[in-house]
């Protein structure tokens, strides 16, 4: 049965985003990139607020990723500045919203003002208990899981862990988003801008996750646009009957 609705019951638990074309969007209305990634950042906050309103339990966005430090010396140091006007516009929000900020990836590589903004609006929003807004910050999946494996190394060196029982629970564990617990795994994906690729994004944590891209450049993607992805994998997942 076809509906227009998001069916609330169903809605996925963890949905992760990779919030592409911001440079394509400003381009295309001869803007500088930097316009792109500030419409880009108030986009955030739209689909913040209905991804909250529809229950999403976690929602990951992936902000800046380890590869992007090779672009313009110019649009990282304007990139870097994001977190901070990002906070300072909308935590009011987020803790009306009872969203609560955390970050995966190694923000100690981030200049000290965007590490400041970031720790800020995570110690400001600790409290909330509603959704989770998880910004992936310099975040690399191949990084993290070599990261764990070091780490897991480490422990059965020192004699704290025997390599039989290491499974996937263990390395899990070991990753940025073991703080998730069972809903660290994205039961969907949603990318913009028409490219279908994962560009290193949480390759462990999206086995098994219903991948949706859409050609819509992220500065005009709505939160419609979100709903009408909820509602595609509503679709895909629709019961005939069964379980
Ligand atoms: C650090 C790069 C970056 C880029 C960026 N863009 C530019 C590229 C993607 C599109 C969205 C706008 N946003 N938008 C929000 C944040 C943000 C990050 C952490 C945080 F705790 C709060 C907000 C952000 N961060």
């Amino acid at each position: 049965m076809e509906t227009n609705e998001v069916d609330r019951e169903r809605v996925p638990k963890h949905v992760a985003i990779i919030m592409d074309g911001n440079g394509r969007w400003a381009q295309r209305r001869h803007l500088p990139r930097i316009a792109g990634h500030k419409r880009g950042m108030n986009v955030v906050e739209d689909i913040t607020m209905a991804a909250s309103d529809l229950g999403v339990r976690v929602l990951t966005l992936y902000a800046f990723s380890t590869e992007n430090w090779k672009r313009p010396t110019t649009e990282v140091k304007y990139l870097m500045s994001l977190p901070s006007r990002f906070f300072n516009k909308f935590v009011p929000n987020l803790i009306a919203n009872n969203v609560q900020v955390r970050t995966i990836g190694d923000s100690s590589q981030l200049p000290a003002e965007t590490q400041r903004a970031v720790k800020q609006a995570q110690l400001d929003t600790a409290t909330c208990d509603g959704m989770i807004l998880n910004f992936a910050l310099n975040y690399g999946s191949r990084a993290e899981i070599t990261t764990a494996a070091q780490r897991i190394a480490t422990e059965v060196q020192a004699g704290d862990l025997d390599p039989a029982v290491i499974d996937e629970q263990v390395l899990s564990e070991h990753l940025n988003t073991a703080f998730l617990g069972n809903e660290a795994d994205p039961e969907l994906l949603i990318r913009t801008s028409g490219e279908e690729r994962l560009s290193n994004f949480l390759l462990w944590q999206l086995a098994y996750s219903e991948l949706a891209f859409t050609d819509k450049l992220w500065p005009d993607f709505t939160p419609a646009d979100f709903r009408a992805e909820i509602m595609a994998f509503q679709q895909r997942h629709r019961r005939f009957g069964g379980l």
